[in-house]
């Protein structure tokens, strides 16, 4: 059923890390101009909106959250787990969008991200859904970069180990590695304004400030010392060795792709099997993967660049050289861009079929705020 010509539209978490993002790229595109925004708070009903003459809503309350056509939260998964169901249960067959993963892998749910999986997404319009989730910002930078090779059929299996920003736990693990970064620097100031100093000198010393912030408030968002080193584990542990991380990579790709047991409906197609180990490393907010796909056959290096640059205005193939790859392939490069670059694309020694790449995407813009916004404008647009 489709919208009102302008409909009325809430808006849950617009102040948060994403929803600011969101409300940028909104406005960019002129969004607020087809739609009647309300905007909630949970913390501040009746204070200024960021818009409009109308004082803040009241995000839990229902009455203001049922007169509105459509609902776009980017307040995180409690908020979900707190309203969604509520809502529903009062009969509201408003359409849900949301960032948070909560909803994802429901059987009602569809995971958005139209440029890739536009298809899927009208035939859900066409069988009236309501709940529309934006994927895991790993999953869909990494798709938005190399879908093309899934929508062609060629991928066998593929294996990604990430590189993760620090965005992706929230504003305030941003601050945390910063933070650590600075106290690091601090520590061996005096040292290494001496060109003189011993390196390993300095070396020790940082470790003993790191290992010193182990455990403490230093590291408190993280659990472990980001700032000169890594985390190789993201979300919840699984019980199997599996972070719950990894395990999105797999079951909302095929999601998304319309794949497997848990696409919207159902699918008799083989779900592909997407596996590998997901790391936090110090980057801000660009997710980085590198990928290993083991093709169907082997095919050209010049066909597989000339489908990635192809298939979507945003992908974008960096040559496979040392110069290229280090101007155009790094979260410096990337943020606050919508490219998503994909480079280093070459075969791998285990075979003709095996092929190497390396993609990198802000994890705030097509791994959370870009895709729901979208969605909003299908549905306006339907
Ligand atoms: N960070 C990420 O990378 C991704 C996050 N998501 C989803 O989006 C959700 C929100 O993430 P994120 O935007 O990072 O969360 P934030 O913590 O930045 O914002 C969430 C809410 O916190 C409240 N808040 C309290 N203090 C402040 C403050 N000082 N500044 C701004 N807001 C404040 C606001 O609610 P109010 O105005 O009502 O007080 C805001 O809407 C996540 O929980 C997750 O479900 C999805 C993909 C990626
Ligand atoms: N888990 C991601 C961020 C995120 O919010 O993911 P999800 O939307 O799947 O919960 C990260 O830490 O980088």
């Amino acid at each position: 059923m489709a919208m009102n010509a302008t409909p009325r539209v809430g808006l849950i978490g617009w102040r948060g890390m994403v929803g600011s993002v969101l409300m940028d790229r909104m406005t960019t595109e002129g969004d607020f101009d087809k739609i009647e925004p309300v905007f909630f708070s949970t913390s501040n009903a009746g204070g200024k909106a960021p818009m409009g003459d109308e004082p803040l809503a009241d995000a839990y309350d229902l009455a203001a959250l049922k007169s509105c056509e459509a609902i776009l939260t980017c307040q995180g998964g409690d908020y979900t787990k707190d309203m969604h169901a509520k809502l529903r249960a009062e009969g509201w067959d408003g359409h849900w969008i949301d960032a948070a993963s909560t909803l994802r892998m429901n059987e009602d749910a569809l995971i958005v991200l139209d440029p890739v999986n536009r298809p899927q997404i009208d035939a859900a319009m066409a069988a009236g859904n309501r709940n529309w989730v934006g994927g895991n910002c790993t999953v869909s930078c990494m798709l938005m970069g190399v879908g093309a090779l899934f929508k062609a059929g060629l991928v066998d299996w593929m294996s990604t180990q990430t590189y993760q920003a620090a965005s992706g736990g929230g504003a305030k693990h941003m601050r945390e590695l910063l933070t650590q970064f600075g106290t690091l620097n601090a520590e061996v100031k005096s040292l290494l304004d001496d060109p003189k100093s011993a390196i390993l000198e300095i070396d020790r010393q940082v470790l003993g400030r790191q290992q010193a912030m182990t455990g403490g408030d230093e590291a408190a968002q993280f659990g472990a010392v980001l700032g000169g080193s890594l985390i190789p584990w993201i979300d919840a542990d699984l019980g199997n060795g599996v972070s719950k991380e990894e395990w999105k990579a797999m079951a909302e790709t095929n999601k998304i792709l319309g794949r497997g047991p848990d696409a919207l409906g159902g699918s008799e197609e083989r779900a592909i099997p997407v596996d590998g180990i997901c790391v936090r490393i110090g980057a801000m907010r660009c997710h980085s993967q590198a990928l290993t796909f083991k093709l169907k056959g082997d095919v050209p290096v010049g066909e597989i660049e000339a489908m990635i640059e192809e298939d979507n205005p945003w992908s974008k193939v960096i040559p496979n050289e040392k110069e290229a790859t280090m101007r155009d392939l790094t979260p410096v490069a990337v943020t606050g861009t919508m490219d998503i670059p994909v480079g280093r694309i070459r075969k791998l020694a285990m075979g003709p079929d095996h092929v190497g790449a390396f993609t990198v995407g802000d994890q705030l813009l097509w791994g959370a705020a870009e895709p729901l916004r979208r969605m909003l404008r299908i549905l306006i647009e339907a």
